[in-house]
């Protein structure tokens, strides 16, 4: 059968669903580009991806979201129709995956759950209240529960909160994910991802050894939002436009002279910080600059903070992991192997897992996590007072 958005899938989860191990993961991340999903068996060791599906924000819908990163006018009845809309394009991207599992035999009944991440709008896991007794907060737009309705799946959401509630940063969340499908014994891999914002994963090569993670800045929403007011397309196709321009190193140096990188760990950060009205001030003074020079120079910001994360923090790595949409930009990729000589760069589809999926992977292991009671977080990493479960469950 198939079902589109609005008709709920035909069967319903049944009682012996703690069994299954097929998960869906949605993300929507930073870039505010749209849904990349996947269908994720977690039966054995390892994890294969069985579908994958993608789904574009359309241009309006896109700005809409960038306008709910700052205060506005209406803000929460607009944010509540936005969190609709985003479950509609998930429950798009899921009818698109289960069409696909439908040619390997499976349908909506087999899978145990979907890991919803939402759309991000303000992160601030450290703002003080002293009514909330210090707790900061996390704000994913999203209706998991209409999700569910329009699905007949379990749907795990809000995956940050608990984190947060726990002192942590409730990002990055990848980490642990990272560490199940792209650590290597005795050696110390690094993972990059470059999305909106770049956030890096150290593997220690001992299991027993911690795994660090944090966001090292900017990825691609500077570029992104310089390449849409200067040329109208959304994004610096393989940082072409980048690649004729040259760097300019007073800006350059005014883009590196910004607090949060040099802050020490545990640390998160979003548009929350680097959005247009930080780029515009920073731009203050170039403004005869020439468009392509100022995006090679913010190319090379994201370079540049990323490599000094690496040396900071994983200088002994064997090898550089990048994914997110950031390792098609190949003069991005060009400029960070330049800064770490000794660490070949590559892409995760070295390891069988497209750039494109990884974070919908994340995501689908931490719902499974959480249906198993499992913690998904990784204190080492967002400094959260311990592990904990992750996420609240709408069930089927
Ligand atoms: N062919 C390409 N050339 C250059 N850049 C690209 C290309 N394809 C995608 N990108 C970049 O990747 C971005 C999308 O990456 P991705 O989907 O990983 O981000 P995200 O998940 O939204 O962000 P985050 O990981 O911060 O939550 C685009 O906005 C664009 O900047
Ligand atoms: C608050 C939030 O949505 N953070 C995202 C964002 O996008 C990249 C970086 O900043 C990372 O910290 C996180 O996403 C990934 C999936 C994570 O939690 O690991």
């Amino acid at each position: 059968m198939s079902a589109g958005v609005g008709q709920p899938f035909e069967a319903l989860a049944s009682g012996n669903s703690i069994k299954k191990a097929l998960c869906i993961g949605l993300m929507s991340g930073t870039s505010l580009d749209g849904v990349d999903g996947v269908l994720l068996d977690l039966a054995g060791p390892g994890v294969h991806v069985l579908a994958q599906a993608s789904l574009p924000f359309e241009p309006t819908f896109r700005a809409e979201l960038l306008s709910l990163n700052i205060a506005s006018y209406n803000e929460l009845h607009r944010a509540a129709l936005a969190g609709n809309r985003i479950a509609a394009a998930y429950a798009q991207v899921v009818h698109q995956l289960i069409q696909q599992a439908q040619n390997l035999d499976l349908n909506a009944t087999d899978v145990l759950a979907i890991g919803a991440h939402g759309q991000t709008v303000r992160h601030q896991p450290q703002r003080w209240s002293e009514a909330a007794m210090g707790a900061g907060y996390t704000l994913q737009l999203n209706n998991p529960a209409l999700l569910a309705e329009l699905t007949g799946i379990t749907v795990v959401a809000d995956f940050r909160s608990r984190d947060v509630a726990a002192g942590g940063q409730g990002a990055p969340l990848v980490p642990a994910f990272h560490q199940q499908v792209f650590s290597q014994p005795g050696v110390t891999v690094a993972v990059l991802n470059l999305g909106g914002i770049a956030n890096l994963s150290v593997l220690p090569g001992q299991a027993s050894d911690p795994v660090l993670g944090f966001d090292c800045g900017p990825g691609n929403a500077l570029m992104d939002a310089w390449c849409l007011q200067q040329t109208g397309q959304p994004f610096d196709q393989g940082g072409a436009w980048a690649a004729s321009g040259q760097c300019l190193p007073d800006l350059l140096a005014r883009l590196l002279d910004e607090p949060y990188f040099s802050q020490p760990l545990p640390k998160s950060t979003g548009r929350d910080l680097f959005n247009s009205d930080w780029l515009q001030d920073k731009l203050q003074g170039f403004t005869n600059a020439p468009a392509q020079d100022v995006q090679a120079t913010l190319t090379e910001l994201t370079a540049s903070a990323c490599a000094d994360c690496i040396s900071s923090y994983a200088k002994e790595s064997k090898r550089l992991i990048v994914c997110g949409g950031g390792a098609f930009n190949h003069h991005l990729l060009q400029r960070l192997q330049a800064h770490l000589a000794g660490i070949p760069v590559s892409t995760s589809d070295q390891d069988g897992l497209p750039p494109l999926e990884v974070e919908a992977a994340a995501f689908a292991w931490l719902a499974y996590q959480t249906m198993h009671h499992k913690p998904g977080n990784l204190p080492s990493v967002t400094g959260a007072a311990g592990r904990r479960i992750l996420g609240a469950i709408y069930p089927a």
